[in-house]
């Protein structure tokens, strides 16, 4: 990942840092990376995450999909067990990968009719195994195959911790089962089995997914100076302290939608503690700026703006038209057009003094989309560790389960009763 953060220093931008400002934050910089590197040395919980790239055996994910050769992937999923291998796959071109990451029965029943289930790979994942909608949309899956004549249990793998009921039935069943990582929160988990499987299941080239993760590491660097991904996390967090508390991510490529949605995750779910933290908006180029932009330019200065592309890209000639007013598009390209609207949007967000930053990748090649994976994800740990806030854990998501589990009777959880002492003052 390249990153250019002209449009955030202070001479251009509203909530801009300093040249002299950034100099004295990478001290604290060198300081976090060292506490990072230590942590992906001793693979302590959450620092392990950025281990991946070594750790991850691509042999064992090829060897848990020995003898599918599936037509499509329908992975069960939710939030860190679905959103890598939809990035993954959508950055990659595989539209034959499904998911189902939400319990709207609409959305599961037109998908189960639309699927060809003999030829489908059922792909279900979950760390803990006891997650309400994975589970349950399993279970509506299986039955559907079943109903289609479909041996269900030919065409699934799972991927799950040591323990816990997902476990268990794979291990009843006899299907094949990847482990999900130790010490690594879902969001974090792209670069493992629980991103790749669908990935190597569609043909894609997961060995250069992992070595583009390893060059994302070995750039790891103690100045943010040096580094891209400190770069961004390290300007993120001082426009963050300056005012900028949202972060809004346009990629300018539909293939990256779905990294904006793993994006908004990862930051959210990683640095919304104790007060703190940008709250990430996704957004789409050139899409949005006919929708988003006026807000980004001309609203409040609460925000950085993430601008990100890939260099290089397959193209579309525009067709020469005899229309006059528009003959200036002519003999141009798609992707010439899409490149002119991104430096656009930078010249007129940066000329309003609208903070923002912008990421480069060469190509949406399986390489390029694992080292920006890595790096992005670096640059939300530098973040946890500036601002002081613990990265890789949850809790307020966490709540949320307990009370809804708590609801549906799954189980005693005192914060189910928050839901009874709601206060109601309705307008009807
Ligand atoms: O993988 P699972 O245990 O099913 O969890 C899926 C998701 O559940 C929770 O909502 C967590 O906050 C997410 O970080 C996690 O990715």
């Amino acid at each position: 990942m390249n990153v250019d953060f002209g449009n955030a220093l202070a001479s251009e931008a509203v909530t801009g840092v300093s040249e002299g400002s950034l100099e004295r934050l990478d001290d604290r910089v060198r300081r976090a990376h060292d506490r990072i590197e230590s942590g992906i040395g001793d693979r302590e919980f959450g620092y392990a995450s950025l281990a991946l790239p070594e750790d991850t055996d691509p042999g064992a994910i090829r060897s848990a999909l020995e003898g599918f050769d599936p037509e499509a992937v329908l992975t069960v999923g939710i939030g860190g067990s679905a959103l890598g291998a939809e990035t993954i796959t959508a950055a990659l071109g595989r539209s034959e990968h499904y998911s189902l990451d939400n319990v709207d029965p609409e959305r599961t029943r037109e998908l189960l009719e639309k699927l060809p289930l003999e030829s489908t790979l059922l792909n279900v994942v979950s760390r803990s195994g006891t997650t309400a909608e994975t589970l349950a949309n399993f279970l509506v899956v299986r039955k559907a195959m079943a109903e289609a004549g479909v041996e269900w249990t030919d065409r699934t793998v799972v991927t799950t911790g040591d323990s816990g009921p997902l476990r268990a039935l794979a291990d009843e069943h006899d299907l094949p089962v990847c482990p999900v990582p130790d010490g690594v929160p879902g969001r974090f988990s792209a670069l493992s089995a629980v991103g790749l499987v669908p990935a190597a299941a569609l043909g894609c080239d997961i060995e250069a997914l992992l070595a583009g993760g390893a060059v994302g590491q070995a750039a790891l660097a103690p100045s943010l100076f040096e580094c891209p991904a400190y770069a961004y996390g390290a300007v993120a967090y001082a426009l963050e302290t300056r005012g900028a508390t949202t972060n809004a991510f346009v990629p300018y490529a539909e293939a990256l939608e779905p990294l904006a949605e793993w994006f908004a995750q990862l930051w959210a779910e990683s640095l919304g503690k104790d007060g703190l933290g940008q709250t990430p908006v996704r957004a789409l180029g050139a899409t949005d700026q006919h929708s988003q932009l006026q807000l980004y330019r001309a609203g409040r200065k609460d925000k950085l703006v993430t601008l990100l592309r890939p260099r290089e890209r397959e193209d579309e000639p525009i067709p020469e038209t005899d229309i006059e007013s528009l003959s200036y598009l002519g003999g141009s390209t798609l992707g010439g057009l899409l490149d002119a609207e991104f430096e656009a949007t930078e010249a007129s967000l940066a000329a309003a003094g609208q903070a923002n930053v912008r990421l480069e990748v060469d190509r949406l090649d399986a390489e390029s989309v694992g080292r920006l994976l890595y790096e992005l994800e670096a640059a939300c740990v530098l973040v946890g560790e500036l601002a002081g806030v613990e990265a890789f854990t949850q809790p307020a998501v966490e709540w949320g389960k307990r009370a809804a589990r708590g609801l549906l009777g799954g189980g005693d959880f005192e914060e189910a009763t928050a839901v009874e002492e709601k206060t109601v003052r309705r307008v009807e």
